[in-house]
């Protein structure tokens, strides 16, 4: 993409070294020269933050696979639309960037660097711009959808279901980000619990987290008739269309949501599914019941709960990577997919590869959901 992604990489190095500094320099410049920038953020930036650095870590060192770079431009230019960017805010961005740069890279900054820098930032904002354009043919830059029912199913967690006023287009595994009344311009991902559905609706599952915004406001300040605000459905942890092997699901905690949808899908497609479902204690496996009647619907699927801290009927003990090899004899022919708390999805990603499943088919999107 970039005609010179050395001397890219070595500056944006310099950036690394300090991303916090770098990243309230690159803000500051930003908010300065163009104030009315500062309405499309959100009151408190810390988040905002390490989401910029990381999109433009990911975009920096993808510059040698042009392939990859430009799908990941692509969503985030189509994402981009909800927070209200538009095509004349980017030459802001430009010399907010540049200046950042000129700043931290000073020792190596030539009018090269500054060159291949130009050229990789106008080819980077072209195809985001673009892809949210031709999005803006058809699609909304979000949804807003109605909270049908909220299920309160412990002090911390809450099932919502949302009826969008338009469709809303998703494949099972994948996510959408909400924003919640009470926090105007904090978005925040989450999972879709379900398949789509005839009715259009969306079933999330979300639990409270210690100071968390929209988590806090989903669980406890919103209820049947409010309204929340939603984007795009995003994510590539969905089911391979090519693939007719059985299914590993692992859910996590409220990391069972995504695979509650892709097991939804599998029953449909008529694939043989073991859905293994992780709680610390019987009274966290929040969807049980849910889950025992989908299984008696699916004679191909198998729900296994899985307690990390206890025992209960019908349930093993242990923790996921731990139970997995007495589990399964053939894991390693399975098509796994794996989402929870990052450190459990670690060490079951590993855990399956040592049991000889390929990564290749090994699914995780590491959403770091809510908040
Ligand atoms: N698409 C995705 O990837 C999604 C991810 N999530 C994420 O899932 C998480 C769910 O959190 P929550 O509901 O509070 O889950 P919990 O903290 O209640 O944990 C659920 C289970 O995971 C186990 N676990 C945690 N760490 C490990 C580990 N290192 N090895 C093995 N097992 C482990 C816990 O056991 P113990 O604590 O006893 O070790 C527990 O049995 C959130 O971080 C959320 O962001 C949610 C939805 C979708």
């Amino acid at each position: 993409m970039s005609p010179e992604p050395r001397v890219v990489k070595e500056c944006f190095a310099r950036l690394e070294a300090d991303p916090a500094g770098a990243t309230s320099y690159f803000y500051g410049r930003l908010f300065a020269s163009q104030p009315r920038l500062r309405a499309l953020f959100p009151p408190a930036m810390g988040g905002q933050h390490d989401r910029f650095f990381h999109a433009l870590t990911q975009i920096v060192w993808s510059q040698d696979n042009p392939e990859e770079l430009a799908g990941h431009l692509r969503r985030l230019g189509r994402g981009h639309r909800k927070y209200g960017v538009l095509q004349e805010h980017y030459p802001a961005v430009e010399a907010a960037l540049t200046a950042t740069l000129r700043a931290y890279a000073a020792d190596i900054w030539t009018a090269e660097a500054e060159g291949a820098w130009l050229a990789a930032y106008r080819s980077a904002a072209d195809t985001m711009i673009r892809a949210a354009a031709d999005d803006a043919a058809d699609a909304p830059p979000w949804w807003v959808a109605e909270v049908v029912e909220h299920d309160r199913r412990a002090p911390d967690l809450a099932t919502l279901t949302l009826r969008p006023e338009r469709p809303l287009p998703f494949a099972p595994g994948q996510h959408v980000t909400v924003q919640t009344a009470r926090w105007p311009r904090v978005w925040r991902p989450y999972s879709i619990a379900n398949a789509p559905r005839p009715d259009g609706m969306l079933r999330l599952h979300v639990r409270a987290r210690p100071g968390g915004w929209v988590s806090g406001a989903l669980v406890r300040h919103t209820g049947q008739g409010d309204t929340v605000l939603l984007g795009p459905a995003e994510g590539a942890m969905t089911l391979d269309p090519g693939s007719d092997r059985s299914l590993l699901l692992v859910g996590g905690g409220t990391g069972l949501a995504p695979m509650k949808a892709l097991a939804e899908q599998a029953a449909d497609l008529d694939r043989d599914v073991d859905l293994l479902v992780a709680a610390r204690h019987a009274t966290g496996l929040y969807d049980l019941p849910e889950l025992r009647r989908l299984e008696s619907a699916c004679p191909r699927l198998r729900v296994v709960p899985v307690l990390s801290r206890a025992q209960g009927p019908g349930a093993l003990t242990g923790r996921i990577p731990d139970v997995l090899p007495g589990l399964l004899a053939d894991v390693g022919d399975h098509d796994a997919y794996v989402a929870g708390p990052v450190p459990l999805v670690r060490r079951t990603v590993a855990a399956l590869q040592r049991l000889g499943t390929p990564l290749t088919r090994i699914h995780h999107d590491l959403l770091t959901a809510g908040d």
